[in-house]
């Protein structure tokens, strides 16, 4: 069990969108600042110093905002930078693994994509959270499954765990996956490629 609150925005970060170290600590600072809940680490790289070195300096970052820091794909890096947690896609290793490698306080988080079985198999593995999508079109990841929207009352009520809503949220479309029962929207394009991300992640945060 963790001791965060899985609720409001989950910030996601975005090597394209933050190109260096002081790019990301700048926009996830302002992230956090805009009332961000929770931040993933998601770097697609192979440069795995670079990757420890920003993990790392990221979780110390969180750490000052009392937010989680989860990283994505990776439980070996979430290991050894100290991670609040993981978030792991159907190919990405077990929550078992996970679990044994993080703690019982670690949030582990699993893609469900648009599928209640999965979500519910992820939460008898013992998962904090389940995450659904893509619900609109997505910049950053254009050819992700789309799940429907009517997935997330249904999921609210049978899964019994938070629920992230992902894929294309915006201004425009978050309080759609709200109402529809999402506890997080994640978020990676809307919120890191504004210009205000400070003001935008208040915005998002405030839907709540
Ligand atoms: C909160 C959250 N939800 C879903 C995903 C997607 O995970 P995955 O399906 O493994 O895809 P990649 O992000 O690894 O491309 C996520 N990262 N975070
Ligand atoms: C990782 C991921 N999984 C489904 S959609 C997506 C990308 C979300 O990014 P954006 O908020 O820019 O659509
Ligand atoms: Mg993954």
């Amino acid at each position: 069990m963790t001791s965060y609150a899985l609720h409001g925005l989950y910030a996601i970060t975005d090597s394209t969108l933050m190109p260096d170290d002081a790019a990301l600590l700048e926009q996830v600072h302002a992230a956090l600042e805009g009332g961000a809940a929770i931040v993933q680490y998601r770097d697609k790289s192979d440069d795995s110093a670079r990757r420890l070195r920003q993990a790392t300096l990221l979780r110390e970052l969180c750490e000052r905002f009392e937010r989680p820091l989860l990283i994505n794909d990776d439980l070996d890096l979430a290991v050894a930078c100290k991670a609040h947690g993981v978030h792991l896609g159907q190919t990405d290793g077990s929550v078992a693994a996970a679990r044994a490698q993080l703690g019982a306080k670690a949030i582990i988080g699993v893609t469900c994509h648009d599928s209640l079985e999965l979500a519910l198999q992820a939460r008898d593995a013992g998962a904090d959270y389940v995450a659904f999508g893509a619900f609109f079109a997505s910049q950053t990841k254009p050819g992700a499954r789309p799940a429907p929207l009517s997935l997330l009352p249904q999921a609210a009520r049978e899964v019994g765990l938070p629920v992230v809503a992902i894929g294309g949220i915006s201004m425009d479309n978050a309080r759609q996956v709200i109402e529809a029962g999402a506890n997080m929207v994640a978020v990676i394009h809307a919120l890191f490629a504004n210009a205000d991300i400070r003001h935008q992640a208040q915005q998002f945060s405030q839907q709540f």
